[in-house]
């Protein structure tokens, strides 16, 4: 394999492991911490590749902080960020291909908890971008034995259904932490990719991308997995703990409970019916115990299962 530059911003659970997967397959890895001593015009000195797993809050910042840095033509920038920003309710790639219109972007995004990939156990993703060589590019760079990558050519579909997956991950850590069963879970999980589809047609991205290793696939390894944050905040709050207690002692980010958020703005404005995210904000909200809305997603008006 080729042996590239790769600098990767964000030293937290996600950047470190994505360093270690590119370090295996013998690249040369920056790692850059804001915490950290180098610069980031250091840091970026040769890079071929750019990953960001800046979380959501940070990364306007550290593009904006990055355009003022000369950089070559030909750099590629990943982003690895599952969230969308609050004021604007664009992607992390759409900030991205707003700061650097000229550089191809790439979003990386799947079934990926990074604790399992730190211990080195078998996981696939997908690198999706309009711009399919650089998609092979990132492809062919983090390939290996135990993290085989797909390529696919809608990246808004891919970032969205990681990215929307997480609120539907909270409810379904609410599921297990009121013990409700393996049949309400299944039904919780389906309806909540019809509502991931829903919203996320509306984008504009493509329906099969949804039953992808981003869609379908992160869908079950976060609603399935204590190893993920926003499962976690979920179940402490079935636990009766409040937000603030489950928030203070999380490790790391659940980007779920800001893009619940944006998901009722973006959901009222465009009158798109999204009952479970609605549930899951109020019970965020405090508006709701997570008991009570588990009663108001039963007691909803019956439909036919599509066309709603
Ligand atoms: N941990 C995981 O299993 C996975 C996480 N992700 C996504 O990757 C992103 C990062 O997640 P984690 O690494 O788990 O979170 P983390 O909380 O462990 O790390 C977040 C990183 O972002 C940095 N950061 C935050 N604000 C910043 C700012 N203003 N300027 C510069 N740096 C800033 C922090 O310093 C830290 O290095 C999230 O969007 C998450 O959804 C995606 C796939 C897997
Ligand atoms: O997105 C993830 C796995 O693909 C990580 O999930 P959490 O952010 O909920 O830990």
């Amino acid at each position: 394999m080729r042996e590239i530059t790769i600098t990767i911003l964000g030293a937290g659970a996600w950047g470190t492991a994505l360093a270690q997967l590119a370090r295996a397959n013998g690249h040369n890895v920056c790692l850059w911490s804001r915490h950290g001593e180098l610069s980031l015009k250091d840091a970026l000195e040769g890079a071929q590749i750019v990953l960001s797993a800046i979380s959501m809050q940070g990364v306007t910042q550290v593009a904006t902080a990055i355009a003022s840095i000369p950089i070559s033509a030909d750099t590629i920038f990943v982003t690895a960020t599952k969230g969308l920003d609050a004021a604007t309710t664009l992607t992390p790639a759409q900030i991205w291909q707003a700061t650097f219109p000229q550089h191809p972007i790439v979003v990386l995004c799947g079934p990926n908890l990074s604790k399992e990939i730190h211990q080195n156990l078998p996981a696939a993703t997908v690198v999706a971008s309009i711009d399919a060589e650089a998609a092979e590019a990132v492809q062919a760079a983090f390939t290996s034995q135990r993290f085989r990558v797909y390529t696919n050519s809608d990246p808004l579909g891919v970032e969205l259904g990681g990215t929307i997956k997480n609120v539907i991950a909270i409810a379904s850590g609410a599921c297990d932490g009121l013990q409700l069963g393996t049949n309400a879970k299944a039904a919780l999980v389906t309806r909540g990719l019809t509502e991931i589809i829903r919203i996320g047609n509306s984008w504009g991205a493509k329906t099969e991308t949804f039953y992808g290793l981003s869609g379908l696939g992160d869908l079950l390894a976060t609603c399935n997995s204590p190893l993920s944050r926003n499962y976690q905040v979920g179940y402490q709050l079935a636990q009766g703990k409040t937000l603030a207690e489950t928030l203070a002692h999380l490790e790391g980010t659940a980007e779920g409970v800001n893009t619940a958020e944006v998901l009722m703005q973006r959901a009222e404005t465009q009158k798109i019916s999204m009952p479970i995210t609605t549930q899951v904000y109020r019970a965020l909200q405090g508006e709701i115990t997570p008991r009570q809305a588990l009663e108001e997603l039963m007691l909803r008006d019956t439909k036919p299962e599509y066309n709603n």
